[in-house]
């Protein structure tokens, strides 16, 4: 038995401000319970170790409150480093990495062997949770060859896939089985290819897929500059049209993300966003809280409906 002493219990009143914040996040709570949610996180978000480990935090947090978060990872800077230690050159076009044979195995080696470990990891000191796995696995991901465009010309950029077909069945079967998949940006082609698909473009596919509620994309700036690189002043919320209008001017890495964004709100996921993964439990603080950070994509029909609720 335990005895508090007298006058305690009204001292604990003092903790009132904690549990508004807990009430806060109750009408999302409502909202969100069940929901599927694909969170991409960017190998530039990954770099600090407490920032991982406050993510794998925040993932863990959304499962146990009846949210079904599956994580799709990158890793280009960490690939990028791998290649420089093997003193391998890479460049990007457009935003994708120029991946040859001898790239493509590097790539599989740090995404599925060291990132999606990492990650896997993390998340699993919470408990049985997270099941790593590459969308080779289970036919989960196919792709076919991507060409970049640049100046209205068709540019050959190696094994870099465009995701046409989706296998959902392994992923929501893990869902079903309460796990948390961690999927890395790897797809079988058709043609026997494996492909080097940009994370942010997996991220959006496999949204899309499952029927997500939300896509969020956490890198490392605070969401969508209006006139990056001149201003940093972020687009708090913007429609899918006006999006559409905005990419050829994008530039670099936020081009296939913002695309993703779009491909994922023009086939039917709720919403997309993106959040600045160098603030520590953004995550949280976007789903559970009145003060949505970053930038949100939503579906034309419901601008005006979601920006009274954001
Ligand atoms: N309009 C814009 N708003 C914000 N960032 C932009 C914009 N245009 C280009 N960028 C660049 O895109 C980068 C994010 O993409 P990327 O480096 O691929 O991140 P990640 O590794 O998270 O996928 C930013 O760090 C910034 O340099
Ligand atoms: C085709 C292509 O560019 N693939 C990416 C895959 C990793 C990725 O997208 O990582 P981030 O999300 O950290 O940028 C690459 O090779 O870097």
């Amino acid at each position: 038995m335990q005895i508090a002493p007298k006058g305690e219990q009204a001292r604990n009143n003092t903790a009132l401000p904690k549990a508004m914040t807990l009430i806060e996040a109750l009408p999302w709570l409502e909202r969100f319970h069940g929901k599927t949610v694909v969170i991409k996180f960017g190998g530039n978000a990954m770099v600090d170790e407490d920032l991982k480990a406050a993510f794998a935090q925040d993932v863990v947090f959304l499962r146990y409150a009846g949210l079904h978060p599956v994580v799709v990872h990158g890793g280009g800077p960490q690939i990028s480093a791998q290649l420089d230690r093997l003193g391998l050159e890479t460049s990007f076009t457009n935003g994708l990495r120029v991946t040859t044979p001898e790239t493509m195995d590097v790539v599989r080696m740090v995404l599925a062997g060291q990132v999606q470990r990492e990650l896997v990891g993390l998340l699993n000191e919470h408990g049985p949770f997270a099941v790593g796995l590459t969308g080779e696995d289970a036919h989960t991901m196919t792709a076919v060859k991507r060409y970049a465009v640049v100046d209205g010309e068709q540019v050959d950029i190696g094994l870099v896939g465009d995701i046409v077909n989706i296998e959902a069945g392994a992923v929501k079967a893990l869902i079903a089985d309460g796990r948390i998949p961690v999927i890395s940006s790897i797809a079988r082609g058709a043609d026997g290819h494996v492909y080097n698909i940009n994370a942010d473009t997996a991220a959006s596919a496999l949204a899309a897929a499952l029927g997500a509620e939300m896509l969020v994309v956490l890198t490392d700036v605070e969401g969508l500059y209006a006139d990056w690189p001149n201003s940093d002043d972020v687009i708090s919320q913007l429609s899918a049209s006006e999006l559409e209008k905005m990419l050829p001017d994008l530039a670099s890495g936020m081009l296939p993300k913002m695309e993703g964004c779009l491909r994922a709100v023009r086939s039917g996921v709720g919403t997309a966003r993106v959040l600045d993964g160098r603030v520590q439990h953004s995550l949280l603080l976007e789903i559970f809280t009145d003060e949505g950070i970053g930038t949100m994509v939503v579906p034309d029909d419901e601008a005006s409906v979601l920006g009274g609720l954001a």
